[in-house]
């Protein structure tokens, strides 16, 4: 690069799913959630009456979950804090580029069209699609690409970032997460529960979906963190957030609290799945399951939070950009990862 070269213009879009910011926003934001082949596999003659049923059905109680949180999801406001120190981390390891760091939502605001248009303003020369979903799943990182490939139009070379279940910073930011909820357990007997959002088992067992292999790989590799510093730790993992009538990934969270009871201990907590605060930690985890846990007993009952915008994390993130920019290094992630998911070499980083 000469001095008057003005260096790549990079745009870096975050996948998320999206959250409604207000009470009017909770039923289209549910109906853009369960119309979405990825979540329910019909055809749309089927799926999207099924869609319009389900949300309206599903409307009222989930109001009144977002009415907990102020009347909407923290989760944009979070993913604006994660995105600007992620800016601020890209402007020094890029630094002779111009990186500009975009989001994109699945159900809400901003939409995917929205963004891509953005990201087409920008006129990009290369353009890394990075999901803030840590574990790759058909229903969450392949949906938002899916919709991104369909709908992006503009200039710029792709790149995915398929998945970064076991990447150093995530793994150092949860694990100083769990230390730091360990402490105020003190000498008290916990079992660390390792939460990740649930998905129906048959995702696994028929289609091959990636996404419980790659959540036990993030678990081993915390676990390890967490002992190399403190010694051996009582955990398990568990799958939270159960929607339908279809058998999900077990055990779900509930079942994990009500052992853990059993067996004479209190619990930590830990969203595994999710970096950001939402009605999934602040309400189903600090609110029903802590309600739950009171009732049976289980004491202490305390939550890791979510990881954020701690640095590591951020350091993580800007990381798997700079590996997908120079395609270096050990199992990038490559275009496969996008194209065809089955083929993607983070599949084989199951936890040994
Ligand atoms: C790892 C992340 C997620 C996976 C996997 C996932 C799968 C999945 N989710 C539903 C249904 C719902 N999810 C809802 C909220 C929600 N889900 C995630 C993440 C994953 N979902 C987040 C971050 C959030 C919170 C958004 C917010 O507003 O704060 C909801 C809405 C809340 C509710 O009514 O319970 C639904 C519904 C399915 C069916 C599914 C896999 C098939
Ligand atoms: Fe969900
Ligand atoms: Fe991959």
């Amino acid at each position: 690069m000469t001095e008057a070269d003005p260096g790549r213009r990079v745009a870096v879009v975050l996948f998320n799913l999206g959250g409604p910011d207000d009470q009017a926003a909770v039923k289209p934001f549910l109906f853009n959630l369960f119309n979405d082949p990825a979540i329910i596999g019909l055809p749309g003659l089927l799926r999207t009456p099924l869609a319009r049923l389900i949300s309206s059905r599903r409307e009222a109680t989930a109001q009144a979950n977002y009415r907990l949180m102020g009347g909407g999801s923290p989760l944009l406001p979070e993913t604006r804090a994660q995105a600007e120190a992620l800016q601020a981390v890209l402007s020094d390891r890029l630094a002779g580029d111009q990186a500009r760091v975009f989001i994109a939502m699945r159900y809400w605001n901003p939409m995917t069209a929205e963004t891509a248009a953005q990201v087409a303003a920008f006129a990009p020369d290369e353009i890394v699609l990075l999901p803030l979903y840590p574990q790759y799943s058909t229903t969450t990182t392949q949906s938002s690409l899916k919709l991104w490939n369909e709908t992006y139009v503009g200039p710029g070379v792709s790149r995915a970032v398929c998945c970064y279940p076991q990447a150093g910073g995530w793994i150092a930011a949860q694990a100083r997460g769990v230390a730091e909820t360990l402490d105020q357990a003190g000498d008290r007997p916990v079992r660390v529960l390792f939460s990740a959002h649930g998905i129906p088992e048959t995702l696994v067992s028929a289609k091959g979906d990636p996404y419980q292999e790659q959540v036990e790989t993030t678990v081993a590799a915390v676990v390890a963190a967490v002992e190399a510093e403190r010694g051996p730790i009582d955990h398990a993992v568990c799958y939270q957030s159960r929607v339908g009538p279809m058998k999900w990934l077990g055990p779900s969270t509930p079942e994990a609290i009500s052992q853990a009871g059993r067996d004479g201990r209190g619990v930590v907590v830990v969203p595994i799945a999710f970096v950001s605060e939402h009605v999934e930690t602040l309400v189903e985890l600090d609110i029903e399951y802590a309600e739950l846990a009171h009732a049976e007993g289980v004491s202490p009952y305390l939550r890791a939070p979510a990881v954020g915008a701690r640095p590591p994390f951020i350091q993580a993130l800007a990381q798997a950009v700079v590996d997908a920019l120079d395609r270096t290094g050990v199992a990038p992630f490559g275009p496969g990862c996008k194209a065809d998911w089955k083929a993607c070499p983070h599949r084989r980083q199951r936890a040994a």
